[in-house]
């Protein structure tokens, strides 16, 4: 045993006099309270970025600011006090734990590891100028949203680059584009899916994801070979290999067959529409109906585009849309809940950090 310590003494001294690998994790942002003032503040911040809303900045500017952000603003405001905890928003505060378990199970002698928002705070700029301050002599950025979208990690990387080319040494950054494929990503949704199984049965499973203008898929999409079909969806290929609806697709098929389920009883469908644009198809409300007037009675509910709870999953999908269920007749709307801070999502944080190193 003594030459073994005295090993991996002289090991971690080593580590010690190395430069870090830093990591940042960047989520969406949320308000910095429920108060109408701050939920409007962080709205224009969020629509006013381009990825998200993307159209040119004029007209961008008066959409925001004369129409979606002084009418949402109140209601928005509304919904978030039906999530929001001693300790503030779920979408924060998952965050910070999932940081905090990260710093748990690495090397403290080899990674620096940050948090940040992508609008409101903890901002991306502060996250980075502490990374930079320590020295780091690589920053691996993830992204925390499972399939690729621009309005959301393309939008991340927009920002890190933003910043960072204005110091006078950029180390190496590396960003995670997805996770969609990665074993521990699919085993968490998978053993939060066996948790709600083993207590009951259900009549169907939905996979409702976060919505994006069909417009966004279009423009990304190689030689035009994403349609928004069906056929071009169901498969993942090359040439769809970032197509977010795709990717959304391919995640329904990884869960159910790790867990098992019918195919025949899951949908996937897609929630949150905004403005009067088509945005990608089916939406879930239409899915709603649909298992309803087929007689389904009990859906067990997923929500795999989010890692945390948020007001998308909690208050949109896990009462608005049960209530909707259950004045079409429906008796149980089962959400599962989010990954959040969960052991193994963590790992699955952690590999992506050791495989990027
Ligand atoms: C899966 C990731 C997300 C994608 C893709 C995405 C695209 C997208 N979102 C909007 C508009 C809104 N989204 C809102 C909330 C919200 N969106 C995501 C994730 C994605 N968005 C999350 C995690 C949340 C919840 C934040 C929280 O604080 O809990 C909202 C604000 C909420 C509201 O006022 O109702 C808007 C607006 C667009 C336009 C878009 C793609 C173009
Ligand atoms: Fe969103
Ligand atoms: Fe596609």
């Amino acid at each position: 045993m003594v030459p073994y310590a005295g090993y991996c003494h002289t090991f971690s001294l080593m580590n010690k006099n190395k430069a870090k690998t830093g990591v940042l994790l960047v989520n969406l942002g949320t308000p910095d309270s429920t108060a109408t003032g701050d939920v409007r503040k962080y709205l224009r911040e969020f629509l006013m970025d381009g990825r998200v809303i993307d159209i040119p900045a004029i007209p961008r500017w008066l959409l925001v600011h004369l129409i979606i952000a002084p009418f949402r603003a109140p209601k928005s405001a509304h919904e978030y006090t039906k999530l929001w905890t001693e300790r503030g928003s779920p979408l924060l505060f998952h965050t910070v734990d999932l940081k905090e378990k990260l710093v748990q199970k690495l090397d403290p002698n080899l990674y620096q590891v940050e948090m940040a928002m992508r609008y409101q705070s903890p901002s991306i700029a502060e996250g980075l100028e502490k990374l930079n301050k320590a020295n780091v002599k690589k920053i691996i950025v993830i992204s925390l949203f499972p399939q690729y979208a621009s309005a959301t990690n393309g939008s991340v990387v927009d920002k890190v680059m933003e910043i960072a080319r204005t110091w006078q040494i950029i180390p190496n950054i590396t960003f995670v584009n997805n996770f969609v494929e990665h074993p521990l990503f699919l085993e968490a949704w998978a053993e939060l899916g066996r948790e709600m199984l083993e207590k009951e049965s259900y009549d169907a499973y939905l996979f409702s994801y976060h919505g994006l203008p069909e417009r966004q898929i279009r423009k990304g999409s190689v030689d035009g070979y994403c349609q928004l079909s069906d056929k071009c969806c169901a498969q993942y290929t090359k040439k769809n290999q970032f197509c977010y609806r795709s990717q959304c697709f391919l995640t329904t098929r990884l869960i159910v067959e790790k867990l098992g389920l019918p195919t025949d009883k899951v949908v996937t469908c897609f929630q949150s529409r905004l403005g009067k644009d088509p945005w990608i198809q089916p939406y879930t409300e239409d899915m709603i109906k649909q298992l309803a007037a087929k007689g389904a009675k009990k859906v067990l509910v997923f929500s795999p585009a989010f890692v945390a709870d948020c007001l998308e999953t909690t208050v949109e999908v896990g009462q608005e849309y049960k209530e909707q269920f259950e004045e079409l007749g429906g008796e149980r709307w089962d959400l599962v809940p989010s990954l959040n801070s969960r052991d193994t999502w963590v790992d699955c944080v952690k590999d992506l950090v050791e495989q990027n190193t």
